[in-house]
Order: C-alpha cells, then sequence, then structure tokens
C-alpha cells in the first residue's frame, strides 16, 4: 500500500520523522503507526523525545523530515485548525497557559475551541451539560466554581484531562498525567485511565510517561523511546522485557506485572 492510501482505522502514521532543533535531532528516523483501538504508551527517559513525538501527534509541531500522518490528513498538506479541534491534549505546556483566573468550569468548556481564555464565546446548555458529566467522570464536579490557579496539582490533572475530552476528540494525547501527583491521586487517576482505556467509545489514547508504574490496565500497545530513536515498539508484554527496558533506560532493569500493572526496578 502507498504512503497515500490511509488504512481505514488508523489515526497517526509517522514516516521516517525527525526533529532537529538547534543541530540537535529531537526525533530521529521515528517510523510507527497508531490504530484506532489501540492505547498506546511512550515511555522513556529525561529528554528522550516524548514531549517532541506527542507535539508531532497534535499537529502542533512540523517534522523537519518524514512524513506525518493524522487522522487521515497529512501534515503540511492540510488546514491544521481544522484538525487541532479533533485532536485532544493534556500537557503541563497546556496548563501553563490557562489564566489563574479561569474558573475550572470555563477551562473545560473552552477545550470546545481548543482555546485558552474565555472570550465572548457561546456555549449552549449542551455544552454545559458535557462539560459537567466530564468533572464528574474525573471524580471532580464539585470544583467546577473554583479558579484554576487555585487547584492542587492532582485536580489541575483531572480538569485537563476533562477539557481535553470536550470536543469528543478522535486522538486523546496524555503527556505525564501522573507527575506530580501523592500516591493516592496517582493510583486514582491512573484507575480512571485504565477505565477509560477499557471503553470501546474512548478515543484512541497515546500517554506519555517516564514510570512503567504509572501505565494503566487497558493500555495495549508501547513505544519505547532514547534519544530520540525507537528502542521497540508493539504490543506491551512483548516491549516491556527487561532487555528492552534496560536498554531504554541505559541500566539494568527487572521487570514484573501483577494484577494488570507493570514494576520495574534495577537489578542488584
Ligand atoms: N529548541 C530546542 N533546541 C535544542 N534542543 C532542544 C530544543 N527543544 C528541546 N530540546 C531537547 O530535545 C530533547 C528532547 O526533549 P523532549 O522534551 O521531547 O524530551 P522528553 O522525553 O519529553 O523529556 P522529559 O521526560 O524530560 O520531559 C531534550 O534533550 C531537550 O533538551
Amino acid at each position: 500500500m502507498g504512503y497515500g492510501q490511509a488504512m481505514t482505522d488508523e489515526v497517526l502514521h509517522l514516516r521516517a520523522v525527525g526533529v532537529r532543533r538547534e543541530g540537535a535531532d529531537l526525533l530521529r528516523e521515528l517510523s510507527w503507526t497508531v490504530n484506532e483501538d489501540e492505547r498506546w504508551v511512550v515511555v522513556g527517559p529525561n529528554g528522550a523525545g516524548k514531549t517532541t513525538l506527542l507535539q508531532v501527534a497534535a499537529a502542533l509541531l512540523y517534522p523537519t523530515t518524514g512524513a506525518v500522518r493524522v487522522l487521515g490528513e497529512e501534515l503540511g498538506r492540510t488546514d491544521v485548525f481544522e484538525l487541532r479541534p479533533r485532536i485532544g491534549i493534556a500537557s503541563a505546556a497546556v496548563a501553563e497557559k490557562v489564566p489563574p483566573d479561569e474558573s475550572v468550569i470555563d477551562v473545560v468548556l473552552t477545550g470546545s475551541y481548543a482555546i485558552l481564555g474565555r472570550w465572548r464565546e457561546e456555549y449552549d446548555s449542551t455544552d454545559v451539560t458535557r462539560a459537567v458529566a466530564l468533572l464528574e467522570a474525573l471524580g471532580c464536579a464539585d470544583l467546577l466554581r473554583r479558579r484554576f490557579g487555585t487547584l492542587s496539582e492532582g485536580e489541575r490533572k483531572r480538569v485537563q484531562i476533562a477539557r481535553a475530552l470536550m470536543p469528543d476528540p478522535e486522538l486523546l494525547l496524555l503527556d505525564e498525567p501522573a507527575a506530580g501527583l501523592d500516591l493516592g491521586a496517582r493510583e486514582d487517576l491512573v484507575d480512571r485511565l485504565g477505565r477509560l482505556a477499557d471503553d470501546p467509545g474512548a478515543p484512541t489514547m497515546v500517554l506519555v510517561t517516564h514510570h512503567v508504574e504509572e501505565v494503566p490496565e487497558g493500555f495495549t500497545h508501547a513505544l519505547l523511546l532514547r534519544k530520540g530513536e525507537a528502542v521497540a515498539q508493539g504490543k506491551v508484554d512483548e516491549v516491556f522485557t527487561p532487555e528492552h527496558l534496560s536498554d531504554c533506560f541505559g541500566l539494568p532493569l527487572t521487570v514484573e506485572r501483577r494484577d494488570g500493572r507493570w514494576y520495574a526496578r534495577t537489578v542488584r
């Protein structure tokens, strides 16, 4: 099949993608395909290129070399302003741009239009009902009148995910959703994401993390990144081996799976 012909269930396709900035290769020769019913985790050490990859997948960053197709549209040949509302993204970069005075309900509502800061948009009652339902599903309906700037880190993460889901995206990208959370908040979030992953009506998901412990049950595939290159990719249990993870993090690791969750530690 030629590159121009998208498979019907393909959501994301990267072919030999490179991203170069100031002489550094942030991504190098990366080829990757994500299909509709898959839930992917992207795992790798600091600086591996995970956030860069998510920016490309979100149609926020064009690759220097190679080709990217997102939801059937080829980057560089499509109107990204039409494409972006079909993609939900929750990341620290997005959260930083939220005005601290913005109410939680408005942070979620403005997700419909992939914009930040409420400014004279009109929302109908179905939008409000949906925003409230999403906040409820993420366990934070009681926060809807609070100002975003007053929330704890864990509360912010959940509100951001509700916001990313607001436009009913076909692709949901989550950049380190559990970073900065305490143990209880992490487990709560991992559990909720696991339930979302199991929902056949949920969007295709890609979740970036440093820790295999943060991979929710129900995530089917993994991509290991190191220095901008893929170390391994495929079904999660074929990728999360001691060999691949040791290679990815550059130290000897043992890995185990218990009750659907993953645990890694250094070999002593
Ligand atoms: N504009 C830039 N110029 C040069 N290097 C850059 C630029 N932007 C990012 N980098 C570098 O690219 C590498 C990949 O960054 P990226 O944020 O994608 O990694 P990451 O895997 O998400 O890292 P982390 O886990 O620490 O968040 C890092 O080493 C970073 O310092």
